[in-house]
């Protein structure tokens, strides 16, 4: 059967859907409304980025819990180029590097760089763990300290966040250099301009007015140029300080070492920096929305099993025995995925199965997308899809729900490999997630947020820190 939906009018009908995209209906509703009209869950669509600047949006949208796994499916779906649609930013904005976001899987490269990353996070795991923790100490001391000068009466945490995101990340990779000695308090900045530009095209919506927005960000793409300092800075302090890492990958792995060195800022800064900074906020937002009584319960699980010992080591002995921090994290990943859309394009022709059991045919190179916002939020799969139920993966029959959550590319219960697309620090991930909400609930008995929260910026009201009848039942209990 053909796939639904219509492109409309070249250029002009494209245009028409990417301000439907992000002005007028918005990202989630811009699909349901298409899902509704065309009465189906694969459709064709058109894409952001659009004409002038991005001349083939034409693609279809895969919607559904049983049409959208196909994107992971590698004998049907190559990734070459493909990790942000139809757009693909210069490689001026990598060192002149084709980094492994763009590599599919049939590329030679593209297994040697996975593996390079694999042993990154081997060599330097549990440091990762460590400098998380010693960072998130210091952002809370800092909201702590905000608190008890009574200037404020709440604080908004998005800017300690992108600190902690930004200091851990570059101190794990680098053995502990200490990025504020270069940088100043700067370093979050001097990424976030380089990804910003980088990936303008395909931004969600920022603050400036649509006009501007759309002409300044939108329309072409930006040149590499603009941020070529700040990138520069960037890699130069890797390059200064994580020489440990670029010779494993020039003696181990075969990399020349400004191969090594571009896929490492690619790895700190949009797989890492991007991705926690859009994980964390949500993470506390959800969490600290929740009633006290779930905090409590929460808070009793982990102080439980690892009694007043925060350390990194005593979170991983005892990360089994805290079931509802694993079900709570994996919801908040399930309802807020940090990355919402994950792209593919057709190797060759084949049959895509939809939601409701219809079959469409898909043509080689054609270009396909599924947003996970929508994926996630599957009726079939899930009740109340758009409620925060941190519950919801406890038990057999919610374990039966992990294989149903797709923040990774790929299942939840799926594990990633050289030969797959999937997150390469898929179960890191999860484990730093974890390891956020631990620190909160050894600290604090219940944090209040501000009516102004919003999953991308939660602003603290109050936190209310453990008492010392809770610490004598944690030894009690521990
Ligand atoms: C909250 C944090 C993170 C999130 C949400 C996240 C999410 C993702 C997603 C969705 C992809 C697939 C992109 C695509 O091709 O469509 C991906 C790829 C990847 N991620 Fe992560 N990631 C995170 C952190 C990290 C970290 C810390 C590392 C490494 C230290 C990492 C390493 C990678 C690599 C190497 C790939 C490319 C895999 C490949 O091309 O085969 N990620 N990540």
């Amino acid at each position: 059967m053909e796939v639904p939906g219509s492109y409309g009018v070249p250029w002009l009908s494209a245009i028409k859907d990417k301000l439907d995209f992000h002005y007028i209906q918005g990202e989630v509703e811009f699909f349901k409304s298409r899902v509704k009209k065309y009465k189906s869950t694969v459709l064709k669509v058109n894409f952001i980025p659009t004409p002038p600047g991005f001349p083939n949006p034409a693609g279809i949208a895969l919607l559904d819990q049983r049409s959208f796994p196909v994107l992971f499916d590698n004998s049907k779906v190559e990734k070459r180029d493909v990790f942000v649609g139809s757009y693909k930013p210069s490689d001026a904005f990598t060192g002149g590097v084709r980094t492994l976001a763009y590599l599919d899987t049939e590329e030679e490269k593209h297994a040697r760089l996975k593996e390079f990353v694999f042993q990154i996070l081997k060599s330097t795991g549990p440091r990762f763990l460590s400098e998380f923790e010693a960072e998130m100490a210091s952002a809370l001391a800092g909201v702590e300290a905000e608190m008890e000068s009574g200037t404020k009466n709440s604080i908004a945490v998005s800017s300690k966040l992108l600190d902690l995101a930004f200091n851990f990340m570059v101190k794990a990779v680098t053995g502990g250099a200490d990025p504020s000695s270069q940088f100043g308090s700067y370093g979050p900045l001097l990424m976030q301009l380089w990804i910003g530009v980088q990936f303008a095209p395909i931004s969600p919506r920022t603050q400036l007015p649509a006009v501007i927005e759309e002409l300044l960000l939108r329309s072409f793409p930006l040149p590499p140029l603009i941020v070529r300092w700040p990138y520069d800075r960037i890699a130069g302090f890797l390059s200064d300080n994580a020489t440990a890492l670029i010779d494993m990958g020039e003696k181990q792995f075969g990399l020349d070492r400004e191969e090594a060195l571009h896929n490492l800022v690619f790895v700190v800064g949009v797989n890492g920096f991007l991705g926690f900074s859009r994980m964390l906020p949500s993470l506390l937002f959800y969490v600290a929305s929740q009633s006290e009584a779930f905090q409590q319960r929460l808070g009793g699980e982990i102080r439980g099993a690892m009694g007043d010992d925060g350390s990194a080591r005593k979170f991983m002995a005892a990360v089994e025995r805290m079931p509802l921090l694993k079900s709570t994290v994996l919801e908040v990943m399930r309802i807020a995925p940090p990355v919402l859309y994950q792209y593919g394009r057709a190797r060759r022709e084949f049959v895509v199965e939809s939601g409701d059991g219809r079959e469409f045919l898909i043509r080689k190179g054609e270009l396909l997308g599924g947003s996970q916002a929508l994926v996630c939020r599957d009726p079939t799969v899930f009740d109340s899809p758009d409620e925060f139920v941190p519950d919801r993966f406890l038990g057999a029959q919610g374990r039966e729900l992990e294989r149903c959550v797709f923040w990774s590319n790929g299942r939840n219960t799926d594990s990633t490999s050289s030969a797959n697309k999937q997150c390469g620090a898929k179960d890191f991930v999860e484990t730093i997630g974890r390891l956020f909400v631990a620190q909160l609930y050894l600290r604090y008995e219940s944090i209040e947020l501000g009516p102004d929260s919003k999953p991308d910026s939660p602003v603290i009201k109050s936190l209310r820190k453990i008492s010392v009848a809770t610490r004598t039942g944690n030894k009690v209990s521990a």
